[in-house]
């Protein structure tokens, strides 16, 4: 025997009810079960309102009413054929006469007790299990209309009555061996001894099925509702959330306690009792496995859900009058207790000190005034602090019965909050291990949960939450790579990059879900526009785990505010090298930062593009290696012009070109000048472990002094001309000697040149061609022969691949 349940929403019109009927059709001679049905979708809550109405003496409850019974009436005549309608329709009709005598009533004498609402609100699951029980008969299933009233029996607390289980059992036996048929059995009503109508409280249809299951020993209930079982988190703030397959009856009750409303603890009671499994079905997807509760906590992850409860405050009491004076908890407890304010959680550290609970936040001013009249002499003769109030925080908690004497949960929890910058304002666990509980801030809850969710379901699935700043050449590419490139990260590495924000000089914009990166662009006069300090507030607003902020900008304006970033906990990945080229000290604290708060700062792109340079000077440095000498051509635009120039063109051209061809900075003077190349010569020195200055790399520009203040980037090209012999003239000077120019930076002994040179055929660097760059590390490892990276080192795509495989690698160290 089984007790299949299915609740409001499940038959709250025609076509919902059809899906039951096709799955009570599915069932019947195959199985034995008794149905419990609640009252039709929102018909309690109008019964409720009628007579909240009519106690107000108004007459409006009329119109409701006749809704009702139209409602109930047009059911009835599609479930049941013409012929047969008669005794449905009577019913009906004779219970809505009875109905409107009764709210007349409550409006004559303005009043409407617990017990006459327990009598209203039977009328809906009368109502719903007649008309259903005559449908199923008209489909050919043999029915019988149960009215539990008869067999589930009370006190008198109307409201929220408590079950006699002794005679309820027996009466329930004693009908089951008399009567044949499917029974259909009205959920959440009962009667007292005097057969006074109560009802068996919230969720009381779950109720019902769960005492018919126990006294039948059926071998399990079934819950039908419009979700597809417990989920691991509210899926409305978590939207990986799945169903969970297993639960035991004491996770689901921790589950349940808040957050996952699916099942009330009280209703599983009489089935928990005979270690009776209940199901968790979707009346609306009846393939889904949905969830099993039973004794069994099952196999599976080291949780099983969490959930949260927010509008919670937290109340604080510490004082050195609290340490070990026996009798002061039992005062704070009783006083709010005495004041019927419920308790969330406790905290009290073994230092005595000071004692926290968390409570809901309409407590909270209550809570504070009698706590301060209960203590006033302490606070005033200072033994107790001024009691302490923390609005707007919520509760976090984790919940699985494998956490018992397995080390890791808590670890692995307070770790995901930690990395996602979610501070915990106190904590609980109780010994049974079953649950642990953190207070923090509201804002923080939903990265809360999904960081959690995280953790603990998708171990290996990342989500990045990109904010991106300068959507330029490279900032553009990189969005087009990410887009190619998606769909494989997901599938083969588990890796989801969503972009959130979009800013270039101008504009921004920004999308909760995530731009589609098929189609998107960059922001323009449609989007708001740009604001560097709305752009961090609406990241941190946004507040998402696994942030990462990517500066495609070559902005110092941007690059001042890394400090700020990697102080909130988001990390860093940008091709801008203004932060790591500028004061020593800047270079040093954002590093010390991002160490300090856990996040990484990767900026591989900063020298030579894409060619792993940085990491691999990092690898030597980590490894215990020393450099002494660092040789490079570390300019792609710079290496371009020299060898192009060889091919004849002017000088003015062929930089023109490497602009073209998104080898040179956005002003094409940063290259000719050697600032570029400085920038990154200091870069390299200073992953070497040297403490360079910018004043200690002696620069030799190729700027022609004329060009240097011209206003604009056109205007330089065109005044640029005028000195293409002098370069000319240069070339042939060194093609007479058989060499080549080479724009190259050196760095020995703390000292650090970069200038052109020219180079004899026997030099690494003469047979460079394109935006080749080319470094020599020479080191205490790699001495006689340095090590060598080669290949090119600027351009928009090279550029875009090596800050992706940045953004990517952050990936692999988040959360
Ligand atoms: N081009 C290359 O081969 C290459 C190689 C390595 C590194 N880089 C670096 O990549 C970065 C970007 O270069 P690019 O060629 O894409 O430049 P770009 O001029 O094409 O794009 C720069 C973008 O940054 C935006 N921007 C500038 N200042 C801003 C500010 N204060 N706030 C917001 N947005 C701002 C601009 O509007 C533009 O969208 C530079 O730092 C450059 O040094 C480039
Ligand atoms: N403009 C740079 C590319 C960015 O590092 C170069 O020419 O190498
Ligand atoms: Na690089």
């Amino acid at each position: 025997m089984k007790i299949i349940k299915f609740g409001g929403s499940s038959i709250a019109n025609y076509e919902n009810i059809q899906k039951v009927f096709s799955i009570v059709e599915q069932k019947s001679g195959k199985e034995a079960f008794a149905l419990v049905f609640s009252a039709f979708g929102g018909v309690t809550e109008q019964l409720l309102q009628c007579a909240n109405i009519a106690q107000q003496s108004e007459e409006s409850y009329h119109t409701i009413l006749q809704e009702l019974e139209k409602r109930h009436l047009e059911i009835a005549k599609k479930l049941v054929p013409v012929q047969q309608q008669s005794t449905a329709l009577t019913f009906v009709k004779v219970r809505f006469n009875e109905l409107g005598d009764l709210f007349h009533g409550i409006y004559l004498i303005k009043e409407c007790s617990n017990r006459t609402m327990d009598y209203v609100l039977s009328f809906g699951e009368r109502l719903s299990n007649f008309i259903l029980a005559a449908g199923l008969q008209a489909k050919g299933i043999s029915t019988t209309y149960v009215d539990a009233r008869d067999l589930v029996k009370t006190d008198g607390r109307f409201g929220h009555a408590k079950v006699n289980f002794k005679s309820t059992n027996k009466l329930i036996q004693s009908y089951f061996e008399k009567h044949e048929g499917i029974k259909v059995i009205t959920g959440f009503i009962g009667s007292t001894d005097k057969g006074e109508t109560t009802t068996v409280g919230r969720s009381g249809s779950d109720y019902t099925a769960s005492i018919f299951a126990a006294a039948l020993g059926a071998e399990q209930v079934e819950i039908w509702t419009d979700v597809s079982g417990v989920m691991t988190a509210d899926p409305r703030l978590v939207y990986t959330a799945f169903t969970i397959p297993q639960l035991s009856y004491n996770e689901a009750m921790e589950l349940s306690h808040f957050g996952a409303k699916v099942v009330f603890p009280a209703t599983m009671q009489p089935a928990m009792k005979e270690d009776i499994p209940i199901y968790i079905k979707n009346t609306f997807k009846p393939e889904e496995e949905g969830t099993r509760i039973s004794k069994e906590s099952g196999e599976g992850k080291i949780i099983k859900g969490i959930s949260s409860m927010d509008n919670i405050s937290i109340l604080n009491v510490q004082g050195p009058g609290l340490v070990e004076v026996v009798g002061v908890s039992q005062r704070f407890f009783g006083t709010l207790a005495n004041n019927g304010i419920n308790i969330i959680l406790i905290s009290q550290a073994s230092s005595e000190h000071s004692i926290c609970v968390a409570i809901a936040s309409k407590d909270a001013s209550r809570a504070k005034s009698v706590i301060e009249e209960e203590f006033r002499y302490e606070i005033q003769s200072g033994e107790m602090a001024e009691i302490e109030v923390v609005p707007d925080m919520a509760v976090i908690a984790v919940v699985g019965e494998n956490m018992q004497h397995n080390p890791g949960a808590s670890g692995r929890m307070f770790q995901a909050l930690g990395r996602n910058n979610v501070n915990v304002a106190a904590i609980a666990q109780g010994s049974s291990e079953l649950n642990i509980s953190a207070v923090i801030t509201q804002a923080d809850l939903q990265k809360a949960l999904n960081a959690l969710h995280e953790a603990f379901f998708l171990s290996d699935y990342k989500v990045l939450h990109v904010f991106l700043v300068g959507v330029g050449l490279i900032g553009k590419a990189l969005t087009k790579m990410i887009n190619n490139q998606l769909g494989k990260l997901q599938e083969e590495n588990m890796l989801d990059i969503q972009i959130h924000g979009m800013a270039n000089s101008r504009y921004m914009k920004f999308h909760e879900d995530g731009f589609d990166l098929a189609t998107v662009g960059p922001p323009d006069e449609n989007d708001e526009p740009m604001d560097m300090g709305k752009f961090i507030g609406t990241m941190t607003e946004m507040n998402f785990s696994n942030s990462v902020f990517v500066d495609c900008t070559a902005s110092q304006d941007v690059a001042d505010i890394y400090e700020q970033i990697l102080d909130s906990k988001v990390g860093i990945v940008t091709p801008n090298k203004k932060a790591n080229s500028g004061p020593l000290d800047t270079y040093k604290k954002l590093k010390k930062l991002a160490g300090q708060r856990g996040v990484r700062f990767f900026y591989e792109t900063n020298v030579a593009a894409g060619l792993p340079v940085i990491n691999t000077l990092q690898d030597l440095m980590l490894s215990g290696d020393h450099v002494h000498r660092i040789e490079a051509v570390l300019s792609g635009s710079m290496n371009y012009i020299f060898s192009e120039l060889e091919k004849g063109m002017p000088f003015s051209e062929v930089v023109a070109q490497a602009k073209e061809k998104g080898y040179t900075e956005p002003d094409p003077r940063d290259d000719l000048s050697g600032m570029d190349v400085a920038r990154k010569i200091l870069i390299l020195g200073r992953e070497a472990g040297q403490d360079l200055h910018f004043e200690d790399v002696d620069i030799q520009s190729m700027v022609p002094e004329d060009c240097e203040d011209a206003a604009s980037v056109p205007e330089f090209f065109e005044k640029l001309q005028k000195h293409d012999g002098h370069f000319q003239q240069l070339l042939d000077e060194a093609k007479a000697k058989g060499e080549k120019l080479r724009f190259m930076a050196t760095l020995e002994n703390g000292k650090a040149k970069v200038g052109l040179n020219s180079l004899d055929s026997e030099h690494p660097f003469y047979t460079l061609k394109g935006s080749d760059n080319m470094i020599l590390f020479t080191t205490e490892r790699y001495n006689d022969f340095p090590m060598i990276v080669r290949g090119p080192g600027a351009g928009a795509d090279v550029t875009a691949a090596g800050v992706f495989a940045d953004i990517i690698r952050l990936g692999n160290y988040s959360r």
